[in-house]
């Protein structure tokens, strides 16, 4: 049996598997006794309606596409209780998580457009499938080469209204009817060329609804980000839509819980958050922070990571100690979807392209404020006062010293 790596980035078989497995629910199955399993799974995973989250079939043609293209394919459906006085709201919904198929030494055109082949394959079997509302990866269109700290990368950054990978996602909009979150490096020529990183939103009829730029960037290991890019400027808008009300959280904004509120207060009932970090970093957190949002906000979430290693030409340090290294370490796929009632889908594979695809009854947002609460036993007022004076060069901490110390 293969040990994990002593950095602990568990790239245990080198391709990214966990020792041959696409995921730890996958080795659960293996070795988990059927009888035992299905404790397992519901402290782990909890239960829909009083059962696990089901599979549900998918058409032959989405099956048989990503048998073909060799990715990772899964669907599963959140159920809802039924209600008198309002039907259920069914939404089916898709997320894509894709390495980049060129390396990152071809010509930027040729790893653009290997990219943009490669995902409208994939959002062309979600078509298939009957998936009204889609979101990608961060920066889906590019290598995430912020790690580099090199400026050529920012030739990827491109218009949100006009650019190419907006044009290809307008396109695959309007061909299945869709609602597509298009996460990518935004150049703003109407601001100097400032670079942004965006998601745009787009219609199920091909129109630009709005865009969302991301709120918090990080400044740890690798992800430089803040040498490329600007801390958003659009707040947590909701994007009321065809098929429901949605927000997005880019990636490090899930470390956030008042930015996962934001989008909340803004009555979003599905929020996707498309990102791309490494096993090193963050792997333990991945599984519990979309939930936690699901269910603090009582919205589902959709947690898309990217995929694969990627190799840069020029080497560069993590400030760290260690010597120079090309690569930034292994993005772990492992999308999900969470639900407001703490239940979850099993994650795509760590090491595989894929598009996850469930069902989700947007009745059961209601009916989990209804039940928990939270929204009416929130102390929104007292937590504004905290936060008013805290913003304040003045604040004082209100810290009680035992006298007796
Ligand atoms: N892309 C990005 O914001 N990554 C930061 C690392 C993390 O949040 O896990």
């Amino acid at each position: 049996m293969s040990k994990p790596e002593p950095n602990g980035t568990a790239a245990a078989t080198g391709d990214g598997s966990l020792g041959g497995f696409d995921s730890v629910d996958k080795m659960l199955e293996a070795y988990v006794p059927a009888d035992k399993l299905v404790h397992v799974q519901r402290v782990l995973h909890g239960w829909n309606q009083g059962r696990p989250v089901a599979a549900v079939p998918l058409p032959e043609a989405a099956t048989s596409a990503a048998a073909e293209g060799g990715y990772d394919l899964q669907a599963y459906r959140f159920e809802a209780a039924p209600e008198q006085l309002r039907p259920p709201r069914v939404v089916r919904v898709g997320l894509v998580q894709n390495a980049c198929p060129a390396p990152t030494t071809a010509p930027f055109a040729e790893q653009r457009q290997a990219i943009h082949d490669r995902v409208r394959q994939i959002i062309d079997a979600a078509g298939e499938a009957g998936v009204q509302v889609l979101c990608m990866q961060e920066a889906w269109h590019m290598p995430f080469a912020f790690c580099t700290r090199e400026k050529s990368w920012c030739e990827f950054a491109e218009s949100a209204e006009e650019g190419p990978s907006t044009r290809l996602c307008q396109e695959l909009a309007r061909k299945h009817g869709m609602v597509i979150v298009n996460p990518i490096l935004e150049r703003d020529d109407a601001h100097g060329g400032t670079i942004w990183n965006t998601a745009v939103v787009i219609g199920n009829n091909g129109n630009v609804i709005g865009k969302h730029r991301k709120n918090h960037i990080p400044r740890v290991g690798d992800f430089n980000e803040s040498t490329y890019y600007m801390e958003g400027n659009t707040g947590h808008p909701v994007f009321e839509t065809a098929f429901g009300k949605i927000g997005v959280n880019i990636c490090y904004g899930r470390h956030h819980p008042m930015n996962w509120q934001g989008f909340g207060l803004n009555g979003a009932e599905i929020v996707f958050n498309p990102a791309a970090t490494v096993g090193e970093l963050s792997e333990p957190m991945w599984p519990i922070e979309a939930r936690n949002a699901a269910i603090a906000n009582s919205y589902y979430v959709g947690a898309i990571n990217r995929v694969g290693t990627e190799h840069f030409p020029n080497a560069f340090t993590s400030g760290d100690g260690k010597p120079a290294h090309k690569d930034f370490g292994h993005f772990y796929g492992s999308s999900y979807f969470a639900a407001p009632d703490a239940s979850r889908t099993p994650p795509l594979a760590r090491h595989k392209d894929g598009l996850m695809i469930a069902d989700l009854d947007l009745n059961l947002c209601q009916q989990l404020k209804d039940k928990w609460g939270f929204r009416m036993t929130a102390r929104y007022d007292m937590y504004a006062e905290q936060l008013a004076a805290y913003v304040r060069h003045d604040y004082r901490p209100q810290v009680i010293k035992d006298p007796s110390l």
